[in-house]
């Protein structure tokens, strides 16, 4: 890690006028300048396969920053100078306008700006981009950022990083899990390791269960051919729903500001993950889904996944970690809850609800305590309650997206937050029973609802603690 921004920045984004790009990517970008994380010199290049000029280009920005980024920046004007567009596409046979863009943009800022290439295009355009970027001699001192899913398949993904590492040195590759960015996701370890009143609960000599529960409301209807081609398996659980379980599973580094040493204790948590069950997985697919365009009328693709996973490590044998997900839910929630187990003594047997530990990952993050406290009255009656603590609210605390967050760290040369080839590795191995012959069919589920009643029985006999 260098720990320093480069004196300045070209920002190629391949996909820039894709979804994510839009809603997320864009905003972020916009954010670090806004925050002045970015170097005093930048330029945005947009790439795609269409045309447009640098100013049509400039007005999708602005939209993006007020549909969902800050709205339109006080210095938009000279922001508005600093984008290009290069239309064209990009492939190995025909590498479109993106050289003389870059090498333009290269001219405006003088010197030697780095050059971060990020891949906001669907799966199966990382490998042949990475070809073109070899191919057309654009990767030298170069950073490339890949978006999830990297590799949708153990195969596909070994396949996918051999192109990688033949074009790319491995410390030029961030590859993107953007949960992994949150600012809570990054409080599971601070919460954990500097204090005891969370970290001394961390093992299965306290913890029953851990569930990571992330239900959405968010329908599918605007991305309906990738999300057709994918499922909610393979859009967030072998991807952020994995890397959030080696969060919470990892042994403590020596050094959490060891970017390798954290890198290692996440991978290492995944080298223990056991391989799924099939048995231990319920897919759900809303009623509906099949009627949406671009979605097969015969899909037996999943929008609702729950799985029950094992880590067969010293700290974490015999807990299950129990993880769902799903599209058209009753309700939008991301939180991890640590489900203790019953302490010992006179009340032992009272108690209605287990304590829990909840840290919900949802924009800064919150953390609340399940506890059992007396009922107010005469009578020693015991009542379930909670105590919640905003993570945000800390003074001179300014939380930032997850997207600026990462950016910022490929900026800086700081891959701990970033996947790596053998952690990803793991996970297909661990995902592998899913995609094989015993994976099971969808079941059905009204949209609106908590997903099909089948999966209840993985979070028991506790329940999932996110309900009505
Ligand atoms: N959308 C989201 O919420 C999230 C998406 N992701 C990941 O980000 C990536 C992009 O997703 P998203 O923006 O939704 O996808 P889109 O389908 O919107 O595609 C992004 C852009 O990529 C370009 N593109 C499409 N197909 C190809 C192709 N075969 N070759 C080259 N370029 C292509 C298109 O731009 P043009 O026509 O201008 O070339 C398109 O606008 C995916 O890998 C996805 O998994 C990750 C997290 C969240
Ligand atoms: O990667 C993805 O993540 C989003 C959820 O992200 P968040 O930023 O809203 O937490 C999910 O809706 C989408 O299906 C998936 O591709």
């Amino acid at each position: 890690m260098t720990d320093q921004l480069p004196e300045s920045v070209v920002v190629v984004l391949f996909g820039a006028t894709g979804d994510l790009s839009r809603r997320m990517v864009l905003p972020a970008l916009l954010e670090l300048h806004a925050r002045s994380l970015l170097p005093r010199e930048w330029v945005l290049v947009g790439a795609g396969r269409g045309h447009r000029s640098d100013e049509e280009f400039a007005a999708e920005v602005l939209a993006s920053a007020e549909e969902f980024g800050a709205g339109r920046p006080d210095d938009w004007d000279e922001i508005a100078g600093r984008l290009r567009f290069a239309g064209g596409g990009f492939s190995v046979d025909d590498p479109g306008e993106l050289p003389d863009v870059l090498a333009r943009a290269r001219e405006d800022i003088g010197g030697t700006p780095a050059v971060v290439h990020f891949l906001a295009v669907p799966p199966e355009a990382f490998e042949p981009t990475t070809r073109a970027l070899g191919q057309h001699g654009l990767t030298e001192g170069a950073r490339v950022v890949y978006e999830k899913p990297y590799g949708t398949s153990a195969d596909s993904f070994a396949a996918l990083e051999r192109t990688v590492q033949d074009v790319l040195d491995e410390d030029q590759v961030f590859r993107i899990d953007h949960f992994l960015g949150k600012e809570a996701v990054q409080n599971l370890y601070v919460l954990r390791f500097a204090n005891e009143l969370v970290g001394g609960m961390w093992s299965r000599e306290h913890v029953a269960q851990v569930q990571i529960d992330v239900p959405e409301t968010l329908d599918v209807a605007d991305r309906a051919d990738f999300y057709d081609a994918t499922g909610a398996a393979l859009d967030m659980l072998v991807t952020h729903l994995f890397q959030v379980a080696a969060q919470v599973a990892m042994e403590p580094p020596a050094d959490l500001r060891d970017a390798d040493q954290l890198l290692a204790a996440r991978e290492d948590a995944i080298a223990h993950f056991r391989p799924i069950d099939p048995d231990d997985v319920v897919l759900g697919q809303f009623t509906g889904y099949r009627d949406i365009d671009g979605v097969a009328d015969d899909s037996r693709t999943d929008t609702f996944v729950a799985a029950r996973l094992w880590v067969d490590n010293e700290r974490w044998r015999g807990v299950p970690f129990v993880m769902r997900t799903g599209k058209r839910m009753a309700a939008s929630a991301q939180q991890v809850t640590l489900v203790l187990r019953s302490p010992s003594g006179p009340l032992s047997e009272e108690a209605e609800e287990p304590n829990t530990i909840r840290v919900s990952l949802t924009g800064a993050g919150s953390l609340a305590f399940g506890v059992t406290v007396k009922t107010p009255g005469p009578d020693l009656g015991l009542s379930a309650a909670a105590a919640r603590l905003e993570l945000d609210d800390v003074e001179e605390g300014d939380s930032i997206a997850p997207y600026a967050s990462l950016l910022h760290d490929v900026l800086l040369g700081d891959r701990s937050l970033f996947t790596t080839a053998s952690g990803l590795a793991a996970a297909f191995d661990a995902f592998a029973p899913l995609q094989g012959e015993d994976r099971p069919d969808p079941l059905p589920y009204e949209p609106g609802s908590w997903g099909p009643a089948e999966a209840d029985r993985l979070a028991a006999p506790h329940g999932w603690v996110v309900r009505d």
